[in-house]
């Protein structure tokens, strides 16, 4: 299955009928005796994580908890057929899975800063804009591939994102199983019996469980601004009920302290009430990188300052001249290498 652009297509492990099955086309199977477990670092209502070792290297190990129900079984190994098929830098890695022996796991490599959410409340304060920047538009990468082979997340949240070297990010966390604590505020019944974290998802998918790229554009607006916020609580202490009825009645997160403006404005677009009109993870991730290499536009007091000054047209013929004006020439020189026209040959509209 291949789309026009060579990706092959996410298969849903539902089609192999046996889960099984499915599990040995993608994932490689793992003798239990080669994996040594070191250290828990995280559980859940069905698995347990651990940090351990396989073949040399440092792995991150999730094992399934004895007498689990046979669907909690089918839902873990359908989580390794899924992330079998995915290779990206910004999407959790695959090594293998223990299939054929009790416990069964799955073996992934080691992301050693741990969890986005836990990760920004430690280094709060710490990290420049243009860092976290950085980290958000490797989100916005690994989203961009998993949406280009039709594979629809369905949980995009700080907590299920993965932080390692040099503070890349990766997109984790692929469960259909939703490993949402019955007791985490977060996990809402929806009337199907699945869970849906309501804070982070689009108001189509809470109403009517249309779930589609465009609800995750929503959701990576929420980790967007979790990111900015340094791993902030969206809608702080309000109930699900109040976050879905202010949200439908218009309501939408406000910039975070110390945030650009520019940046708040790629989250409004990610809450646009009408899905068809939000931008798609390709347009997210080229309007980061623009800002990216043009880190001035990151500064508000900038483009105040530029509102601010008024300068007297009717004397300057280019916008180079204007720059000049408010010795401002070196973002001339940083625009054309950003790829922009050379704003002194541009004249200004008089
Ligand atoms: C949000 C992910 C929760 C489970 N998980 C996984 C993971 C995720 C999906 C399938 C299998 C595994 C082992 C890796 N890691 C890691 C990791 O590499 N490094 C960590 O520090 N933590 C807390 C992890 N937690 C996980």
């Amino acid at each position: 299955l291949f789309s026009t652009d060579g990706l092959a297509q996410y298969v849903d492990p539902s089609n192999y009928g046996d889960p099984m099955e499915a599990v040995r086309t993608f994932a490689a199977e793992i003798e239990e005796n080669q994996i040594k477990l070191e250290s828990t670092i995280g559980g859940g209502e069905f698995a347990e994580v651990f940090k351990g070792f396989y073949d040399g290297s440092a792995v991150a190990v999730k094992r399934l908890k004895q007498g689990s129900s046979l669907k909690a079984m089918d839902d873990f190994i359908s989580e390794a057929s899924i992330m079998g098929q995915f290779k990206h830098a910004n999407v959790i890695q695959l090594k293998g899975v223990v299939t054929t022996t009790r416990p069964m796991m799955i073996v992934t490599e080691f992301m050693e800063g741990g969890s986005l959410d836990s990760f920004l409340k430690e280094q709060k304060g710490k990290l420049t804009t243009l860092q976290l920047i950085g980290m958000i538009r490797g989100v916005a990468s690994g989203m961009a591939y998993l949406s280009a082979i039709n594979f629809i997340h369905r949980d995009l949240a700080a907590r299920n994102i993965l932080v390692g070297e040099n503070m890349i990010c990766k997109v984790s966390d692929f469960g259909l199983s939703r490993e949402l604590e019955e007791d985490d505020p977060d996990s809402e019944y929806q009337t199907q019996g699945g869970k849906i974290p309501i804070r982070w998802t689009a108001p189509e998918a809470i109403r009517y469980r249309k779930f589609s790229s465009a609800s995750d554009v929503w959701s990576f607006g929420i980790v967007v601004w979790e990111t900015m916020s340094f791993g902030e609580r969206p809608y702080w202490d309000w109930s699900n009920f109040q976050v879905m009825d202010r949200v439908e009645g218009g309501y939408r997160l406000p910039v975070p302290v110390k945030c650009p403006k520019i940046v708040h404005s790629v989250m409004m677009d990610c809450w646009d009430q009408d899905r068809t009109q939000r931008p798609r993870f390709e347009e997210i991730l080229k309007r980061l990188d623009n800002l990216i290499r043009t880190p001035e536009m990151l500064h508000d007091e900038l483009v105040c300052y530029t509102s601010a000054v008024s300068a007297d047209f009717t004397k300057l013929n280019t916008i180079g001249e204007w720059l000049k004006s408010l010795h401002m020439e070196q973002y001339n020189a940083n625009f054309k290498t950003a790829g922009y026209k050379d704003l002194t040959q541009v004249t200004c509209l008089k």
